[in-house]
């Protein structure tokens, strides 16, 4: 299988998108639609609703154009919104709390509309928590702002902020804080993957969680870091923060069953190590 080309930035239109694809004449898309952060898309939703609907069209169109009919979606847990139990399966209901989630949800929807109408092949594939960074210890996660956990107790581990704020310890979870999903970024990487080559292979249109089944909370997730880092990590407990449902685990069972799909560091402590070594500039890992 051929890989490439990986374009980034925010798409310039279509004619720029049109000479793309004729230069590397592609199989299948690979689209990550990219706008990821539930919080600035309520601040900002016309911006995200352009990313990741209006240019979804864009790809789509011009796909039809070049006779290409096969495409991987990145999606969210963000369509479940508030979920109604756990494991969630892809079955559960849906119901976004913010644009972001919105906009996904409605990407699947256009998929499986010119699914039915023109033959289009696809796999949608639901994040859960992003984590970790590239094993190999070259890539990391890289948000500006950063709002994403992990990478925020690490900032407070190695003392970038006064300390790492807990948003909310009255939830009905065991330690009362929130509960999540950590999948790790090489494990959503191979799973797009073998979503790619079921696709070229011919196989059933799927929509599927990519998540481990296992969740931590985010008392878990500061002892984790303290103990990987060998460092003390000044909390603050804050209130709330809006639209956070407490506990959201992925059933996975789908993705193991069509794609062969299994996480190869579902330990948080792994992702973690991945992170904190990336971030010191070591190329490390044992595991
Ligand atoms: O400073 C912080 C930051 C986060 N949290 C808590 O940590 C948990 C994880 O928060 P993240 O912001 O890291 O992740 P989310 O679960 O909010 O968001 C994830 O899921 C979303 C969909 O539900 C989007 O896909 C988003 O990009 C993805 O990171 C949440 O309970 C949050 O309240 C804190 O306590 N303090």
């Amino acid at each position: 299988m051929q890989w490439g080309p990986f374009e980034k930035g925010e798409l310039k239109d279509e004619a720029h998108l049109d000479a793309i694809f004729a230069k590397y004449r592609p199989q299948a898309v690979l689209h990550f639609a990219a706008f990821i952060e539930a919080g600035e898309s309520v601040r900002d939703p016309q911006r995200f609703y352009q990313n990741n609907v209006a240019d979804s069209l864009a790809l789509l169109r011009v796909m039809q154009l070049h006779g290409v009919d096969k495409i991987v979606f990145s999606s969210t847990a963000a369509v479940y919104g508030n979920p109604l139990y756990t494991p969630i399966p892809e079955t559960h209901p849906f119901a976004p709390l913010n644009p972001y989630g919105h906009s996904k949800l409605m990407v699947e929807r256009i998929l499986a509309d010119i699914a039915l109408a023109k033959g289009l092949g696809y796999t949608i594939l639901r994040y859960f928590n992003a984590a970790g960074a590239d094993p190999e210890g070259e890539l990391r996660e890289n948000h500006q702002p950063e709002t994403h956990l992990i990478p925020l107790v690490l900032q407070a581990a190695y003392g970038k902020r006064p300390n790492i704020a807990i948003f909310g310890t009255d939830y009905d979870t065991p330690d009362g804080t929130c509960i999540r999903d950590y999948v790790h970024v090489a494990d959503l990487a191979s799973a797009h993957v073998l979503a790619l080559k079921r696709l070229l292979s011919g196989s059933r249109n799927l929509t599927a969680n990519l998540g481990t089944g296992c969740g931590f909370s985010v008392r878990e997730v500061v002892d984790t870091v303290a103990r990987v880092t060998n460092r003390p990590i000044p909390v603050r407990i804050a209130e709330r923060r809006p639209g956070d449902p407490a506990i959201l685990i992925a059933d996975p069972s789908l993705a193991r069953s069509e794609l062969g799909w299994a996480p190869a560091y579902p330990e948080l402590e792994q992702q973690v190590r991945h992170a904190v070594n990336v971030l010191n500039g070591t190329r490390p890992l044992q595991g």
